[in-house]
Formats: C-alpha cells, structure tokens, sequence
C-alpha cells in the first residue's frame, strides 16, 4: 500500500495561491486604490466617514484591496489621538435579510456568551441592540459589508444605519458602511434612498486584462512555486485563459495551483501547458456544476434547451426558438412550463454564472434581441445536467443528435 510522503518539488507555500493568503502588495489597483483612499480620508481627518459601495466581478480584488487599505488605515490612524476607529466586517453570503445581518453585526461586538439568539425578536429590536453596542464602542466605525446583496429586497439596515446619527438613535459613534458586491443588478434594484446613502462614494473594480493578471501571478509564483518548477509559458497561459474567460485573479491562481497539483501528483518536475489545459477543463467542470446547483428545476430545463440546441449546432439561438425547445423538453418530461419572460430570467441567470453566453442582435426598428450559447464545453454541461436531472433518454437522445451533428 502507498503511504504519505512529503511532496514539495512543486510548491515552496501552497497556501500563497490559496483563497486565505494574504498579498503583501496589491498590484495594478493603483487607480482604484487611490479612489478609495480619497472616499476613506474623512476618516483620518476626523470627520464621519463617507460610505463606500465597491462593485466588480468576482475575484477582481475587492475583498483584497478593502483588507489591505483598511489595515493600513488603522495602522495610520493610531498616530492621531482624536480618532479611534474600529472596523468590522461580516460576510453575508449565508444572511438574507436585515434581521440576520444585524443580529451578526450584535453578536461581533458582544463578547463570547452574551450574544442573541438569531430569531424571535422584533425588527426595531435588534437595531436598538446593535445601535447601543455600536455607542458604547464609540468612535468611528468602518462597517465592511462583503457580498452585502445577500441581503437581498429586506435592506431596511442599509437605509437606517448610514442615518442612524442624524436621526438622534446614534449619539457617540460615527459609522460608515462599506458594501462590496460582485451582483450588477443589486445596485439598480435598491431603494433609491439607500442607493443615495449606500453609494454616497461608488467604486468599479474592472475586470483584470492579461498582462495585469500576469504580473500579480509571477509575484505570487515568486512566493507559492520552487524556481524551475513552471515551464515556460504557463504563468502566461493562466493569465491568458482567465483573462479571456472572467477577467478574474482568483481563477487565474486556481488554474495555477490546480496545474500543480496535477504536476505533483504525477511526479512531475515541472507545471507544463498541459497540465494547465487539464486546470482548465476541471475548473470549467467545477463552476458549472456549482452554476447549476443554485438553479431551479426550471432553470435546468432551461439550461437543457440550450444544450439541445447546441447538439443540433443551431446555437447561438434565439429565445423565441429556444422557448419552443422548452416547451417541447418540459412536455416529455411533464412538468409544468413557465412563462417566456421567466425562462428569460433564468437565461440571464446562466449568463451571470458564466455557463451562457449573450449575443445582442440588433433589428433596427423593431428593437434587439438577444441569442445564446453554451459558455462553457458540451461536455461539462451534460454532465452536469446528468447529475440534476433523472432524464436519462432525453439526454440520450441529446447525446446522439450531437455525436450526429459532428459526423456530419
Ligand atoms: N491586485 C491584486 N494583487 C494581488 N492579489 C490579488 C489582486 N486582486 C485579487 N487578488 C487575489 O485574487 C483573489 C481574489 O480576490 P478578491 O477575493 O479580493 O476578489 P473579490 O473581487 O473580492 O471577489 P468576490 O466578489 O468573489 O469576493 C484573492 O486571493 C486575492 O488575494
């Protein structure tokens, strides 16, 4: 039988291309960087903070821009003695409503064993409650919000706390809020006096190009891989393939740290471009599995009519024509169809996954209209849609007509 054995001819610190690694330097943010220390500067000066709306895609380096700066930040401001400012940040992917983000935000400040329990008190109550520790921390209060559209259409929070002083239920602390989201439309939807309030400073984090995502790799790769260990080209395809496809650091790191691992476990002296295609192809697997996971039965089928499609090599295609394959894929598994519009709905929210793809079509004056494509391989989403959907003869047949398609 094999037994553990130490490998590290690949990697010299895994952990630098890790998710909880934290960059010494942040590189080519130096626009945003500086945008952002202008909206944090009442800080310093001793005034109520501005509050901070930070939107991007994922893995554009909001969450690590906001760490980095907040950090020196507090480093910064201990040389004044008139400010004394406290940080807080919460993740609220897992909290949909102001309740459960308020209670969150009680039970940080609360030291261990006296914080509340997470349901069964009224709304108003739990403000009162984190209005209170908030005043007795005092000072100003930098409030970091990640993923703060979890929150979802129950943003009361958002619309009281940024008033919270000027309304007479804060008296000692000056607190500001810093929303960082990677979900476009949640900006538009909020209400427009927390947009007012909530946005007071907006901040763009832009997808990365090749060449930016390039040079933050060769630096981690300095840290993270043993000299020698990369062939040629490799960093350079990473920053390529991820540049291409989200713009994303974080996807740039998993492919590099993927194609170790696959290195590793071959014994390999070296990450060659092969073992970067193979972090690709699983990456891809990975996110449309994980895409379809957050997606309803009807977003399944929806999903299908475009992979039904794309095996009759009729794609991209229009919705009119894809709502018609939906209809036809729910009929032979008979179950309830949803209306166009939602269908489209959940076309949008493949796009935002990234297993679709949108190609607007303009008609001039009877308007645009858009066509969609599979964004990732065919492959991956069967055997994705395999997993999800007890359908096995449709995508048998699916399979087929693809196989069909190709011998033609
Ligand atoms: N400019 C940069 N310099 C160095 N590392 C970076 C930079 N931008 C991003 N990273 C790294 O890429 C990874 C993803 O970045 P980060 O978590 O900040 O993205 P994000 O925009 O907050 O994404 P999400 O919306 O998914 O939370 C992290 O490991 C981070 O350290």
């Amino acid at each position: 039988m094999r037994r553990f054995e130490r490998k590290q001819n690949i990697f010299t610190n895994k952990d630098a291309l890790g998710e909880s690694y934290k960059p010494e330097r942040i590189q080519e943010r130096d626009d945003e960087i500086s945008e952002y220390m202008d909206a944090l500067q009442p800080v310093v000066d001793g005034w109520e903070p501005n509050n901070v709306f930070l939107y991007g895609n994922t893995g554009v380096g909001k969450t690590a821009v906001t760490e980095f700066l907040l950090e020196m930040l507090l480093e910064d401001v201990s040389q004044y003695d008139d400010v004394d400012l406290s940080v807080i940040s919460i993740n609220c992917k897992t909290l949909n409503s102001s309740y459960q983000v308020a209670v969150e935000l009680v039970n940080e400040l609360r030291p261990p064993g006296a914080e509340i329990s997470s349901t069964g008190y009224p709304q108003q109550t739990v403000f009162k409650k984190l209005f209170q520790e908030l005043d007795d921390v005092g000072g100003t209060i930098l409030i970091v919000l990640d993923e703060v559209d979890s929150i979802g259409e129950r943003d009361e929070l958002l619309y009281e706390l940024p008033r919270a002083r000027s309304n007479g239920k804060l008296e000692e602390a000056k607190v500001g809020l810093v929303g960082i989201s990677n979900d476009f439309k949640f900006h538009d939807q909020l209400d427009p006096r927390v947009q007012d309030t909530l946005c007071e400073r907006e901040l763009h984090f832009p997808p990365y190009q090749a060449p930016e995502l390039q040079n933050i790799l060769e630096s981690r790769a300095d840290v993270a891989i043993a000299e020698d260990a990369c062939e040629e080209g490799v960093l350079n395809l990473c920053a390529a393939l991820a540049a291409r496809d989200s713009g994303s650091a974080r996807q740039a790191l998993d492919l590099l740290r993927l194609a170790g691992e696959h290195a590793e476990n071959n014994d390999d002296s070296q990450i060659t471009l092969d073992h970067v295609d193979i972090a690709r192809q699983k990456l891809e697997q990975e996110r449309v599995v994980e895409g379809m996971r957050e997606l309803t039965e009807n977003g399944h089928f929806a999903l299908l009519a475009v992979v039904s499609k794309a095996a009759h090599d009729e794609t991209p295609c229009r919705m009119r024509d894809l709502y018609q394959e939906y209809l036809r894929l729910c009929n032979s598994a008979g179950i309830d169809p949803l209306a166009q519009r939602s269908v489209h709905n959940h076309l949008s929210d493949l796009r935002m996954l990234g297993i679709l793809s949108a190609e607007e079509n303009r008609t001039g004056s009877r308007g645009n209209y858009y066509s969609y494509a599979l964004d990732v391989p065919f492959s991956s989403a069967m055997e994705a849609l395999s997993d999800v959907l007890a359908l096995d003869s449709v995508l048998e047949e699916i399979r087929r007509t693809a196989q069909q398609a190709e011998a033609v």
